[in-house]
């Protein structure tokens, strides 16, 4: 297996270190005019087995492809270079869903590469834990009853496990979630309401995922997995997270750096477009949405999800 990764920020930069281990490794970025340190992953010193490039055809000659970009990203980068990467082994990292289709990527890159076979990686991990070589455990959902396996061992390593599924739905959408509750949480304790009220809105938060995810056709114990709940524990307990610093500057009131991806921002509005397209109730998600776009005050917001009908857990 040839592996090359598309999107040279920091997740496919951490990636491409770990699958060094392996194997020499194509790295390609848009604007990758770095060589041996990117500056999205400061302190990170690129293996020589790693070729990092800006040249699109140089790295397609890989027979496997990782897609590192951001979920909003991704349907305009298919539109481009879809028909180039079709027929090849294509694996999912983004935590989102799409706004304008309010569809996730595998499902963007099924209608784009129809003949190739798709995977998704995902859990928790952050990039500079991946690239600092510290263990960390993921999900690989693939439907492939062959290539599943073979992706599995090609991109695990001695210090990066992977764990099989064929539930890609119930892994991506558990990525996509579980940004969206960390928005919430980190409003929670940048607006000073308390680790109580933080407890409270990843457990309701939680209960959202799992019901959205089970009407799209996600499995339980996907959602109860690494992509589900232990990416949500992770992404709402630390401030490495940028979804969780996101909701502290709106809680605390703070302006917050716009070109950093937060990919639970704009997935919050695609979530709440969804659970209204089918009748799902979302009301966490439906006030991040609307708090991202700052359409309605914390406060406002913390009276409405507290005076909802009382109800059964
Ligand atoms: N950073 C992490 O810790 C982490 C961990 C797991 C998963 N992820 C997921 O990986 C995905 C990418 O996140 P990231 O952390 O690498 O983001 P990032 O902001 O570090 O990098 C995004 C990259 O996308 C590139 N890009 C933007 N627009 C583009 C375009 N039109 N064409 C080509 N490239 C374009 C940028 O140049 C940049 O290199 C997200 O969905 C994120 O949720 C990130
Ligand atoms: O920095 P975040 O919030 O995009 O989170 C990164 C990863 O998704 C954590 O698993």
């Amino acid at each position: 297996m040839t592996i090359a990764i598309l999107g040279a920020g920091a997740f496919g930069t951490a990636l491409a270190v770990a699958l060094s281990a392996n194997g020499p490794v194509g790295l390609w970025g848009r604007q990758a005019s770095w060589r041996r340190e990117n500056p999205r992953l400061p302190g990170i010193t690129m293996p020589d087995n790693i070729d990092v490039t800006d040249n699109l055809t140089s790295v397609l000659t890989a027979d496997t492809i990782l897609l590192a970009l951001p979920a909003q990203i991704l349907r305009g980068f298919l539109a481009d270079h879809g028909a180039r990467l079709n027929g090849k082994t294509l694996v999912s990292t983004a935590k989102g869903i799409d706004i304008s289709t309010l569809t996730g990527p595998s499902a963007l890159i099924a209608e784009a590469c129809p003949e190739s076979c798709i995977a998704v990686l995902t859990g928790p991990s952050f990039a500079a834990d991946i690239a600092r070589g510290l263990p960390t455990a993921l999900t690989l959902a693939c439907a492939s009853g062959i290539e599943g396996p073979r992706l599995q061992h090609a991109l695990s390593t001695p210090v990066l496990r992977l764990y099989l599924t064929s539930d890609i739905a119930g892994a991506e959408l558990g990525g996509a979630l579980k940004n969206v509750i960390a928005i919430a949480a980190g409003i929670v304790i940048g607006a000073g309401l308390g680790d109580s009220a933080r407890a409270a809105i990843i457990t309701r938060g939680f209960a959202e995922m799992t019901r959205l995810a089970g009407r799209l056709g996600a499995r339980p114990e996907t959602l109860t997995g690494l992509s589900g709940l232990g990416d949500l524990t992770l992404t709402c307990t630390s401030p490495q997270s940028r979804n969780f610093r996101f909701g502290l500057s709106l809680g605390a009131g703070q302006p917050f750096d716009r070109a950093t991806t937060v990919e639970g921002a704009a997935t919050a509005g695609a979530v709440a477009a969804l659970a209204t397209r089918i009748g799902e109730d979302m009301p966490i998600a439906a006030m991040v949405a609307r708090l991202a776009e700052g359409a309605v005050s914390v406060e406002k917001a913390v009276e409405n999800l507290m005076t909802r009908p009382l109800k059964e857990e």
